[in-house]
């Protein structure tokens, strides 16, 4: 019933996976649920999302007649079977006699449960064939999400939105050794400094490292932005929009004085949580980036806004379905309010880091060559190509960093991948 619910509140009412599924706030359907429960829901709801389009067309193709718009709830139970059948580990008997129990118990689908019977079972016969010729054949996201990517990324779109239907590998940002917890996890060392290791099958926090705080979850392409500044120690940095506090724990950690600044109390909270597991010391201040008033100014100061977090699809395959291109025009706006405030900040002479974890132009090379059209004195800090080998590619022409899932690829795919970011320093007269 859960995961049923809950798809339906993101594919019809736009609500984030993240925020129906969070521990504390989530959607009760999902908070109410015993451990092993929460496991399979979010396991269905991720596998759903992933594959919705390759669902929904197989779906499709199976029905005489197709289904009429006013069959939302049908679908949901459908969608959330064909998932487990297609996609998990679950027996398929079990996965269609649970879709007929719920389709039974809703008086809108009752008189359809002999059809969820019928195609689901059928659907575990015959997915051997069909699936491959499925795969080949539709596309795997939404029209507007697809052409943006194309549009972005013309010679890389295809691998990129090929491998944002896989789960991404952990990647973590280790205090000191890497190469002594790569050894110990059992992960390699990356050129950004991360460890990669291969998802778990258990939480992350049962990990050798965790409780003493020796690392922290973070994608490699999000542990850029806070190594971009040409120096860190003793300066006093203000980290923008900080939580959960990857990046202030890099800032921290390099021996900044960080004011870490965020609009959500709940937010800043987990950020002080993780700071405080890490051992970490900065300074927190609830409030709006544009309403940080600091008549002393920063020697540096991060921003890694707000986006439409195209970029972690891999993490977040809800994002196709809550986002649209409207709100990327939207987002690119705020991107640009909040960084015109953010250059208000920093000392002469001092840098300034913009970021972000979208895919979209807009929201990156964009946004940031208008902020330049109208700060003439305003300079990109070139990033050295050879910084991080193996991501030369992501250097833009102008010295920024673009990153896309497509790069640091590998033959084990449970190793291979990126976050999408952008990532650029800017530097005051
Ligand atoms: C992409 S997340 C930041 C991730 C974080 N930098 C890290 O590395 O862990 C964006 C954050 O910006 C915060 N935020 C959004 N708009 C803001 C604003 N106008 N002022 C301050 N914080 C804002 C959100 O609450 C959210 O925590």
């Amino acid at each position: 019933m859960a995961a049923t619910r809950l798809l339906a509140a993101v594919t019809e009412s736009q609500a984030s996976l993240d925020g129906l599924l969070d521990p504390a706030g989530g959607n009760p359907a999902f908070t109410g649920l015993g451990d092993q429960d929460r496991l399979l829901v979010r396991a269905i709801l991720l596998s759903a999302l992933r594959h919705l389009q390759l669902i929904d067309a197989y779906i499709d193709q199976m029905v005489d007649n197709p289904l009429p718009d006013g069959a939302k709830a049908l679908r949901q139970v459908l969608r959330v079977g064909a998932a487990q059948i297609l996609f998990l580990d679950v027996p398929d008997r079990a996965a269609v006699d649970l879709a007929v129990t719920q389709a039974t118990a809703d008086p809108r689908n009752r008189r359809f449960a002999g059809l969820v019977n019928a195609l689901l079972r059928r659907m575990g016969r015959e997915k051997e064939s069909r699936l491959p010729v499925l795969m080949a054949e539709v596309a795997a996201f939404p029209a507007w999400f697809e052409s943006r990517i194309h549009g972005a990324y013309p010679t890389d779109a295809a691998a990129i939105l090929s491998i944002l239907s896989e789960p991404p590998a952990i990647d973590l940002t280790v205090k000191s050794d890497a190469a002594g917890w790569a050894e110990q996890l059992g992960g390699v060392v990356l050129s950004t400094g991360s460890v990669r290791i291969a998802r778990p099958e258990g939480p992350v926090s049962g990990l050798a490292g965790y409780d003493e705080g020796a690392w922290w979850v973070q994608d490699a392409a999000a542990s850029l932005p806070a190594q971009m500044f040409s120096r860190l120690e003793g300066l006093d940095i203000a980290d923008l929009c900080a939580a959960p506090g990857g990046k202030t724990a890099q800032l921290a950690l390099a021996g900044a004085r960080v004011t870490a600044c965020d609009q959500s109390a709940n937010r800043l909270e987990r950020l002080r949580g993780n700071l405080t597991r890490l051992g970490l010391d900065v300074a927190t201040q609830l409030s709006r980036a544009q309403d940080l008033v600091a008549p002393e100014g920063f020697d540096g100061v991060l921003l890694d806004a707000p986006c439409s977090s195209t970029g972690t699809v891999r993490r977040h395959p809800d994002i196709p379905y809550t986002k649209s291109q409207d709100d990327i025009v939207r987002l690119a706006r705020v991107q640009r309010d909040l960084l015109d405030h953010a250059a208000g900040l920093v000392r002469p002479g001092g840098e300034l880091v913009f970021s972000n974890c979208s895919l979209d132009p807009m929201e990156g090379e964009e946004m940031v060559a208008g902020f330049l059209a109208d700060h003439p004195a305003w300079r990109i800090r070139p990033v050295d190509a050879s910084r991080w080998p193996g991501l030369e590619s992501a250097i833009t022409a102008a010295g920024e960093i673009r990153t896309h899932p497509a790069m640091l690829a590998h033959n084990d795919l449970r190793l291979a991948g990126l976050d999408g970011f952008y990532a650029v320093v800017l530097t005051r007269p």
